[in-house]
């Protein structure tokens, strides 16, 4: 890619984003400028990824492709401050923030191209997972920047606007949910006996060898549920203690809440 490429917002999801794009050379990082409010982190990622920090007015002008990266919380202060260079030159706008829509952005960003995009922090090791949404004035090219930007970071999967809370709910926050259940699950582990850097070890291969038995052979997870439950086995007796306990509709009430939260950052303003 040779256009420029800027970031508002160098934080956890910044920084996701920034790292693999440098690492795997998407980006020079001569070629990215990063806005971003903390001195510390400014600091940090200048000198950590050899990028520019400045402000983030003067990032819009230089760049051809902003990658929207603030708390949805300060998105009306960060984009008052944009708005007039924004005006001016009329780079590719992509923003990740959670419930913040296409009709927001174009009403702040007149005349723009935006894409909203739903990333995940698995990215910073190249297996992430992003949902992309095209807005009005956004065309093929703009949506193949995307596309390219998002692929060098893990899988990319194009949605209807209205899915992107379900999406933020499920794929966004989701690493969440696993993190929580690979920490349980060594926890488990210690409370049956396990020291805990094997149990942690054993938890993480068993998610992963999971994971990538699933998508290997396309087996449907009940499938796959079925072949490890030996009748009046083992298994069996975990399953049932994790149906008494609400796990999967735990779940699928977190996936819920968490697209019920996405909509309402959305409608903040
Ligand atoms: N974390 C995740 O897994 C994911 C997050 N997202 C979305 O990404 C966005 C960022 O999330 P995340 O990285 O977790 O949040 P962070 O708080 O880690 O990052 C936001 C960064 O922006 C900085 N900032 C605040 N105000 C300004 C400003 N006016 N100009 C420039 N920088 C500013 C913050 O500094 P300071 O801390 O000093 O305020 C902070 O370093 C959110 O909108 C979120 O919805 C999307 C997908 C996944
Ligand atoms: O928790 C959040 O609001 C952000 C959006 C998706 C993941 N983290």
């Amino acid at each position: 890619m040779s256009v420029k490429f800027g970031i508002i917002g160098g934080g956890v999801m910044g920084e996701a984003l920034l790292s693999r794009l440098v690492s795997q050379k998407i980006y020079q990082p001569t070629e990215i400028i990063v806005g971003e409010k903390s001195p510390e982190r400014r600091n940090y990622l200048a000198h950590q990824y050899g990028v520019s920090v400045t402000d983030n007015n003067q990032i819009v002008t230089q760049v051809s492709v902003l990658l929207l990266a603030i708390k949805p919380q300060v998105f009306t202060t960060v984009a008052a401050e944009l708005a007039s260079p924004l005006a001016k030159s009329t780079p590719l706008v992509i923003s990740i923030l959670a419930g913040v829509s296409l009709s927001q952005l174009e009403k702040v960003f007149p005349q723009v191209p935006v894409i909203r995009a739903m990333p995940n922090t698995p990215a910073t090791v190249g297996v992430g997972m992003t949902a992309i949404s095209l807005g009005a004035q956004a065309g093929d090219r703009d949506k193949q920047i995307a596309q390219q930007l998002f692929t060098a970071v893990g899988e990319v999967v194009e949605v209807p606007e209205t899915l992107m809370d379900a999406v933020t709910g499920l794929s966004g926050s989701g690493p969440a949910y696993v993190a929580l259940l690979v920490e349980a699950l060594s926890d488990g582990g210690v409370a049956a006996g396990l020291p805990r850097a094997i149990a942690t070890q054993l938890a993480l291969q068993t998610v992963r060898g999971t994971v990538q038995l699933l998508q290997e052979t396309q087996m449907h997870p009940a499938e796959l549920k079925d072949r490890v439950t030996s009748p009046g086995g083992t298994t069996i007796a975990g399953v049932a203690e994790l149906e008494r306990a609400g796990f999967r509709a735990g779940l699928i009430a977190a996936v819920k809440a968490a697209a019920v939260r996405s909509q309402e950052l959305g409608t903040r303003d």
